[in-house]
């Protein structure tokens, strides 16, 4: 158990983040109260019956009084709705923060209803899963992985140090960037990756000359891999790509350039690009489990790549 950081805590939205910081912050200690609201009775029930927050309300104007810390953990489309609920009834210096995948969006909507009392600090937890709800929250699931808080031009370092504090003690590294910054990174290491997983299942589902039986039955791990990606939740996913627009765009522009030319290697028969791209990004792959980043990787307790005896200083395909 760590000291408090917070005397209490009001969580808005509690699917699969809100639920996983509740978790945190229930069994490490790190506040008094935990405040839960969402817009569902059923959700909140199921919030009250796992026993992750210390009140449950409906309004989550109720949720935020007296709060010294609230993060909305709500679809980014939602934030700017739920601030508007909020920002009268904030307690002069609180922190006020977010999950959301998308932060320049999120900052536009939210910041014109937060009071010019309370510290407005946006985040977001490179950590998660293709589940959603209350029941898919699991304590663990920031340990060493990135948060990135974009704290806006002129906000108390004060308030931000104290966030970076709450997120350390989940297990989570912490580092700043601008939203601009974070937006154009999460479009490429991200929200295009979705975008790709959920066109690639679309196409196979849409094919006329393979069943969808077939689909299933003779599905690759390559496939299965984009199939569980692809069952990631519509609303955020939709929520994502809306307001994280020109990133994206720009992101799929220099995809598409990239793939054609991989298409024309094809063409011409040019093994040479192809091989030489595919030991790029073999490299890249074997950086990212180096670096602990990959779960499936760390929960096997393969964190260290395997020597190949075919390929000298490297491992085998995986
Ligand atoms: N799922 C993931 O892997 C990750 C998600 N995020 C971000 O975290 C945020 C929350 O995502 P999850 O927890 O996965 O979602 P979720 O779908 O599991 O939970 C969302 C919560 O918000 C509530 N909600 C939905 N629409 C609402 C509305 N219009 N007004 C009020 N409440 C509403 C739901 O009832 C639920 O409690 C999103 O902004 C997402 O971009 C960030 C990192 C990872
Ligand atoms: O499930 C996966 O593979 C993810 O990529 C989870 C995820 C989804 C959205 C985020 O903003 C961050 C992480």
């Amino acid at each position: 158990m760590t000291t408090p950081l917070f005397d209490k805590v009001a969580l808005i939205g509690i699917g699969l983040i809100g639920s996983s910081i509740a978790l945190n912050i229930r069994d490490r200690g790190l506040a008094g109260e935990v405040a839960i609201a969402t817009r569902r009775p059923e959700t909140l029930k199921r919030a009250e019956e796992l026993k992750l927050g210390t009140s449950y309300h409906l309004d989550p104007a109720e949720a935020v009084a007296g709060a010294d810390l609230v993060i909305l953990c709500l679809p980014v489309g939602s934030c700017g709705a739920a601030a508007a609920a909020i920002g009268p009834h904030l307690k002069p210096g609180a922190i006020v923060s977010d999950v959301g995948s998308v932060k320049a969006a999120v900052v536009s909507a939210m910041q014109p209803h937060l009071p010019g009392h309370v510290h407005f600090v946006p985040g977001h937890p490179i950590a998660g899963t293709e589940q959603s709800g209350p029941d898919a929250g699991f304590l663990e699931l920031f340990e060493n992985r990135w948060t990135i808080l974009t704290p806006i031009e002129g906000t108390d370092p004060a308030a931000t140090e104290r966030l970076v504090r709450f997120w350390k003690a989940t297990g989570a590294m912490v580092e700043t960037m601008t939203a601009e910054h974070h937006d154009l990174v999460l479009a490429i290491v991200s929200h295009v990756p979705h975008l790709i997983a959920y066109n690639i299942v679309g196409t196979a589902a849409d094919l006329e000359t393979v069943t969808q039986s077939e689909v299933i039955k003779f599905s690759a791990s390559g496939f299965r891999d984009f199939t569980r990606i692809a069952a990631s939740d519509p609303t955020m996913w939709r929520d994502i790509f809306l307001n994280n627009r020109e990133a994206v765009l720009e992101m799929l522009a220099r995809f598409s350039e990239d793939l054609a030319s991989l298409q024309r290697a094809i063409r011409w028969a040019d093994g040479d690009t192809l091989f030489d791209l595919f030991t790029r990004t073999r490299a890249i792959r074997r950086s990212i489990v180096e670096a602990g980043q990959d779960t499936q990787e760390a929960n096997f307790g393969r964190l260290k790549p395997r020597k190949d005896p075919w390929n000298e200083g490297s491992a085998p395909g995986e």
